[in-house]
């Protein structure tokens, strides 16, 4: 079984970062750049679910609230494996010595219906069969500066993506654009824009994280589902920072510490709004500021980035 081959793995093996290449000017890993037409030519099912993110933005989060209401708040239902394996991330593509049965698309195919699925692509890099489908889309969106600090951190700690650099130069490349699936900015404002014409549910880190309540009965209504009170706050305690980063299936443990590297930086860091004011100085923040208001000045799309 694809999960077994994971876990089996030698913990020893040593991995280097890894390579990119580009699709349509989004930088991407290079092994995902190389399968591209297969990820492209993806075959959605009308009932399939996608959550779709820009990395760091509360990915597995929302993974884990979709799952507990899918499985009515049944916690051990939602333990069945982990993160990765319970959602394929579509178009991920683990480099050697994964086996390829391991690779977002194959674990998708062999996945019965109805299906979640993962993605962090800009929405003009989605497999266009998700909008002949018309499958519903859950997006979730985190501001910009606590988005850019949990990558940084991920950066460091997962082998999987680039060298980061010093946190001045991933800076400087976030606000570029030249980090892997592209550029923030165009990537939060195109998923707003697509949810004038698609089935898209589009929430807010911030938002969950002030009141979780109020965006978990956003989901259970998008999805059409009805729970009782007690479910739903059972879902929230499991779903809460601390829970999940104690969750051995959610909290990434089960990667490889030669991919993941939790020493450096736990995949559950901080889970807060507004650690980016212990990154930022204050020059970088006005910078970051004058540049923001630039790239976001003709959208309706706003984001707090403090509570
Ligand atoms: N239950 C939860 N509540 C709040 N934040 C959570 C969370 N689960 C994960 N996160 C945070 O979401 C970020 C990871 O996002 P993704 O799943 O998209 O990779 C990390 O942010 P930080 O690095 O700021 O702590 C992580 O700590
Ligand atoms: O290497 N991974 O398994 C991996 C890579 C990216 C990734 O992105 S995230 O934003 O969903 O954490 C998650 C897992």
């Amino acid at each position: 079984m694809a999960g077994d081959k994971v876990k089996d793995l030698s913990l020893t093996f040593s991995m280097t970062h890894s390579e990119t290449d580009e699709v349509g000017g989004i930088l991407l890993p290079k092994i995902v750049c190389d399968r591209w037409d297969q990820i492209w030519n993806f075959k959605a099912r009308p009932d399939d679910l996608l959550i779709a993110t820009y990395a760091k933005a509360g990915t597995t989060w929302i993974q884990e609230i979709v799952d507990m209401i899918q499985h009515d708040g049944d916690t051990e239902k939602c333990k069945r494996a982990t993160t990765y394996l319970r959602h394929p991330f579509i178009e991920w593509v683990l480099p050697a010595p994964f086996s390829s049965d391991t690779n977002g698309l194959e674990l998708a195919e062999l996945m019965p219906s109805p299906r979640t699925l993962k993605t962090h692509l800009p929405v003009q890099l989605v497999p266009p069969s998700f909008w002949e489908q018309k499958c519903k889309i859950i997006y979730v969106a985190r501001n910009a500066k606590d988005n850019l600090v949990s990558y940084y951190h991920f950066h460091r700690m997962n082998k999987n993506m680039p060298e980061p650099g010093t946190w001045e130069e991933f800076l400087e490349k976030f606000m570029a654009g030249q980090v892997l699936w592209g550029c923030w900015y165009d990537h939060v404002k195109g998923w707003w824009e697509a949810k004038e014409n698609h089935r898209i549910l589009y929430l807010f880190y911030e938002d969950l994280k002030e009141d979780p309540k109020r965006e978990i009965q956003k989901v259970l209504q998008f999805l059409e589902k009805d729970l009782e009170n007690e479910i739903l706050d059972k879902i929230i305690y499991h779903t809460s920072f601390e829970i999940m980063k104690d969750n051995p299936m959610a909290n990434y443990t089960f990667q490889p510490p030669a991919v993941m590297d939790h020493s450096i930086s736990p995949f559950m860091r901080k889970g807060t709004v507004g650690d980016w004011k212990n990154h930022f100085t204050i020059a970088q923040n006005v910078k970051f500021d004058e540049d923001y208001r630039k790239k976001m000045a003709r959208t309706s799309l706003t984001f707090r980035m403090e509570l």
